[in-house]
């Protein structure tokens, strides 16, 4: 609630005339917008969303419309890393104030550092309790973070006493950072108050003067005018123009807090008003906007966005955002937080889809079917005894038998290997590949085609394809192919004929290949060092056959093949390979 005291010292501040002429010491001078994108604004305003794609694809082309203060910003040459700090209160339930503000410009590809101004107890339901930082370790905080990174942002939030207003106001003047957003915070979208109206004044007169936008919420932009009702757009305009006059580059008045569907927050340049339109989303996950909005745009700066662009950017993000949170049950209370890293959820899923790690072709069993009749076991026991001793895939190969009991057989090997948590492919017979859910298929150069596989199999079937040469690996890969199996490194019992290319072929293929590749022929545990110790980086393993299944024990025959090749994965990993 606004105490008169508060209102008398908003209109102190306003009324000395040293405010307005205050900007004269700023270092912030406030260009004025350029016309063009003035004039282009107003016409895509009136004529609404569909042209902001096209304002923004020409605001990338045209410097003539950049922000004269951002053009010569190094980042434009991408020479460094954009960095934010963002001067904020912590919210305990993650929500909003720093915490927002690190997502944010986390997921805008922005580094944030931090002040943190205090620390609030606060949850879905609302704010319990506020622990506001000595003024004096605030300061330390600004003095650790702007001695040493090259900020190009500074944003505010929660700024809880007019002394620390000063101490940030004294620090944005000292290291001349390229732009200030002002985040008035005083009162949280849960409607409780955070910061006392007795700071307004000095806020007044000592921030806003250096900043480049203020973003005041509805009830804050009432008080920052004296307490006047702000209800509607033309009063958010004729706020937007008195909040000017305290001194900022640019004010957006976000209209979040009214009930239309259509959301307005009216962005002011010093000439025209903006009205960025948004469509009201219905959800209860809101908490934070504010602060998400604030820190977007700030680390849209630091990209080294002019003002406009950089607040459209921001707006569809939290646009994006609000969408994405929509279904969020996070937390008892009626305002649930936002979900600002949805797109590292859709990462992660991405990768889990991705159909082969290259890591799991580090020793890929390969099984036979005589020596699985010479001791005696059946396929599915010996696909068990080499994954439970560190096989990490698995490829089932039958020149024998009948479909009908490759099928049982194979079926048989899929449900151990997926209970044990590895992939199991199939040697050349797409349809039994098919038929037992296995996988993928592994092909040889007389086998089925690649590209006709991959139209057989869809896209996330794993195909691997035997090549020797580089030239094969390549065709391999314009096909649609995983990963490339080559050899025979050494001879091999198992495929007499087998022609061998040697460690030098096995080395040429890898380097030809821009697809992993995993070494096949005659490898053991006595020759598995020599093939991976100074191998090209994307020989990612080695199959093999006899070394494990001709073999009385063959779980121990896999642990003791996998404890050789961990241990020249780790020696490559120590060497910085
Ligand atoms: N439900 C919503 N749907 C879409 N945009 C919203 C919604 N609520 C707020 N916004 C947007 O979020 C930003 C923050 O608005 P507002 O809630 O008014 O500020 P604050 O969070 O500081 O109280 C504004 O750009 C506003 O347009
Ligand atoms: C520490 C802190 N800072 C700011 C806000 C404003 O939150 P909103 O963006 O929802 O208004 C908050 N709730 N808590
Ligand atoms: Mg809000």
């Amino acid at each position: 609630m606004l105490t008169q005291a508060s209102i008398d010292g908003i209109a102190a501040a306003y009324s000395s005339s040293a405010l307005v002429d205050l900007r004269k010491f700023t270092r912030l001078k406030p260009p004025p917008p350029p016309a063009a994108a003035a004039l282009f604004l107003k016409a895509r305003t009136e004529m609404g969303d569909p042209l902001k794609a096209e304002f923004l694809q020409q605001q990338g082309q045209s410097n003539a419309m950049a922000d004269p203060l951002l053009t010569e910003n190094p980042l434009k040459q991408g020479k460094k890393v954009p960095c934010v700090l963002s001067v904020a209160g912590s919210d305990s339930g993650g929500g909003a104030g720093i915490q927002a503000d690190m997502k944010a410009c986390a997921a805008l590809g922005v580094y944030c550092t931090t002040a943190i101004t205090a620390v609030t107890a606060q949850n879905t339901v609302g704010v319990q309790g506020i622990h506001c930082v000595p003024e004096d370790f605030v300061e330390q905080q600004l003095q650790s973070v702007l001695s040493d990174f090259d900020i190009d942002v500074v944003k505010t939030g929660m700024l809880p006493s007019s002394r620390m207003v000063k101490i940030v106001a004294t620090a944005v003047r000292d290291y001349r950072v390229r732009a200030l957003v002002v985040d008035p915070v005083m009162v949280a979208t849960s409607g409780d108050e955070l910061v006392g109206p007795a700071i307004l004044g000095v806020l007044c007169k000592e921030l806003l003067p250096l900043a480049d936008l203020v973003t005041p919420n509805i009830p804050e932009a009432s008080a920052l005018i004296g307490g006047k009702c702000v209800s509607n757009i033309p009063d958010m305009r004729e706020a937007a123009a008195v909040i000017h006059q305290l001194g900022p580059r640019y004010v957006l008045v976000k209209g979040g807090h009214l009930t239309s569907n259509d959301i307005v927050d009216i962005l002011y340049d010093g000439k025209d008003w903006h009205e960025l339109h948004s469509l009201r989303e219905e959800t209860h996950n809101t908490h934070g906007t504010g602060c998400t909005l604030a820190s977007s745009i700030a680390a849209e700066l630091a990209k080294g966005a002019a003002m406009l662009p950089a607040i459209l950017a921001a707006k569809e993000y939290l646009s994006i955002v609000l969408k994405h949170s929509k279904k969020l049950m996070i937390g008892k209370g009626p305002q649930g937080p936002l979900n600002h890293l949805y797109g590292l959820a859709n990462l992660v899923d991405m990768t889990n889809q991705m159909r082969l790690n290259p890591r799991d072709l580090m020793l890929y069993a390969v099984t036979d079917s005589d020596m699985n009749r010479r001791w005696h076991r059946s396929s599915s026991e010996a696909v068990r005894a080499a994954v439970e001793g560190g096989a990490t895939i698995v490829q089932l190969r039958e020149k024998e038998a009948e479909s009908r009991e490759f099928l049982t057989d194979a079926e048989a090997c899929v449900e151990v290997a997926h209970q044990l948590g590895v992939r199991l492919l199939i040697n050349d017979r797409l349809d039994i590949a098919m038929a037992c859910n296995a996988d993928g298929v592994h092909l040889g150069q007389s086998d089925m085609p690649v590209s006709v596989a991959r139209a057989i199999l869809g896209p996330k079937k794993i195909i691997g394809v035997s090549c020797k040469t580089p030239e094969q690996a390549q065709e391999a890969w314009k096909a649609g192919a995983d990963y490339i199996g080559s050899g025979g490194v050494y001879p091999t019992k198992t495929k007499k004929d087998n022609k061998t290319i040697g460690l030098s072929g096995l080395y040429d293929v890898c380097k030809g290949s821009p697809l992993p590749v995993v070494a096949i022929g005659g490898i053991s545990a006595a020759n598995v060092e020599e093939i991976l110790r100074s191998c090209p980086v994307n020989l990612f393993g080695v199959a093999v056959v006899s070394c494990l299944f001709d073999q009385p024990d063959i779980r121990a025959a896999t642990a003791n093949l996998h404890s050789k090749i961990l241990k020249v994965f780790n020696t490559q990993r120590a060497e910085g390979r």
